[in-house]
């Protein structure tokens, strides 16, 4: 991309979306732009339209989608169907109307069959059945994956797919119930410790595992992307290493310093047993993380308490 380049990150409030801002502000790019979702709903087809023809981008970091935990995705499963088919077919087929030069779009590592082997290989999409609390998020993002794929073929747009893992970091979601794991529990733990509760309550059984990736890293991985990757198909973006939704939180407990009991709602859905991303595909492409679990708790655990969060 070169500096003077227009960029529209689709998403930019968001987690992931901020974070690539972050790091294309760092890296002197000073064309980037954006619209909240107040001013452009980006499931509407005639005002992204509108707004493709006005600003005519070069480049599109595609990190806007309808996002949350495991209890939401089972919720809302229209919401999560319906506004990510929208706001990905959207931006894809304007990107190509509009001459985008290159697009990346976010996927999500529950795209994998949920009893895939471990660890999921990028190959592996598509060779099973989903995890059922996830299927329609799932079905759009293997929909944006598969709708990439098929402009670089038939139009020879260069739009690449990259799967992330599990994320967390500045500008989380804290919300109670739809929110990821992560910030669940460090809220639900800062709580615990200013109320002085005797205990914390975990969804599930605490045996499923996460991979867990910094969002600044992720950005970090987009940006090196962006720049190294032109490939159809899909790149997986991780740590390649996991830990128990249990450990998860003694680790989240021992950040926060609190010193209750832990114990494990079990009428709460468990969801995936297990989805360790392979990044050898990643690290043969040059990149790695540097945000390890422990350090990237404790720098989102400082950004909730200097946010004073409330939901
Ligand atoms: N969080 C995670 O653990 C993971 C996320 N991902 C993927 O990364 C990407 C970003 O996720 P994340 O940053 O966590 O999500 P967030 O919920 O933090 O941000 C999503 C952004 O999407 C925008 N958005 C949602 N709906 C609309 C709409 N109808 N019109 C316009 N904008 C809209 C929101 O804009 P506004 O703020 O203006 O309302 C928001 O800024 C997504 O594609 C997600 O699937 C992948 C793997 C894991
Ligand atoms: C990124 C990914 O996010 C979602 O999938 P998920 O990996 O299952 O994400 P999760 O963070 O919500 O849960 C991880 C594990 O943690 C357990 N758990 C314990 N206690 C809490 C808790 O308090 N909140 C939440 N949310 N989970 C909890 C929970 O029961 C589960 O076993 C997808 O729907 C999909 O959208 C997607 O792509």
């Amino acid at each position: 991309m070169e500096k003077d380049a227009k960029i529209y990150i689709a998403g930019h409030r968001g987690m992931v979306g901020s974070a690539i801002y972050r790091k294309l502000e760092k890296e002197g790019f000073k064309n980037i732009i954006t619209r909240t979702s107040d001013i452009l709903d980006l499931r509407s087809q005639q005002e992204v339209a509108a707004f493709f023809v006005q600003e005519k981008p070069d480049y599109v970091f595609l990190a806007a989608a309808k996002v949350g935990g495991i209890v939401a995705n089972n919720t809302y499963r229209a919401e999560f169907l319906y506004d990510n088919l929208q706001i990905q077919s959207n931006i894809i087929h304007q990107s190509y109307l509009n001459g985008v030069k290159k697009l990346m779009f976010l996927g999500s590592s529950c795209i994998y069959p949920k009893m895939a082997p471990q660890p999921l290989k990028e190959d592996y999409l598509l060779t099973g059945p989903l995890e059922s609390t996830n299927e329609p998020y799932a079905i759009a993002k293997i929909a944006g994956i598969k709708m990439c794929d098929a402009y670089r073929a038939q139009y020879g747009c260069n739009y690449i797919s990259v799967m992330p893992t599990n994320l967390y970091g500045y500008n989380d979601n804290y919300h109670p119930q739809n929110s990821h794991v992560l910030p669940a529990l460090i809220k639900r733990f800062h709580e615990a410790k200013q109320q002085n509760l005797p205990d914390v309550t975990i969804w599930g059984t605490g045996s499923p595992k996460r991979e867990f990736l910094f969002a600044d890293d992720l950005a970090e991985a987009c940006y090196y992307l962006m720049q190294n990757y032109d490939e159809e198909g899909l790149v997986n973006v991780g740590t390649g290493e996991d830990i128990s939704i249990k450990d998860l939180a003694l680790l989240i407990k021992k950040i926060v310093d609190y010193k209750g009991d832990i114990n494990f709602d079990t009428t709460k859905p468990d969801g995936t047993p297990r989805k360790l991303m392979d990044v050898t595909k990643l690290h043969n492409k040059g990149w790695k993380h540097t945000i390890e679990l422990e350090e990237g708790i404790a720098l989102a655990y400082n950004d909730f308490v200097s946010k004073h969060v409330t939901v």
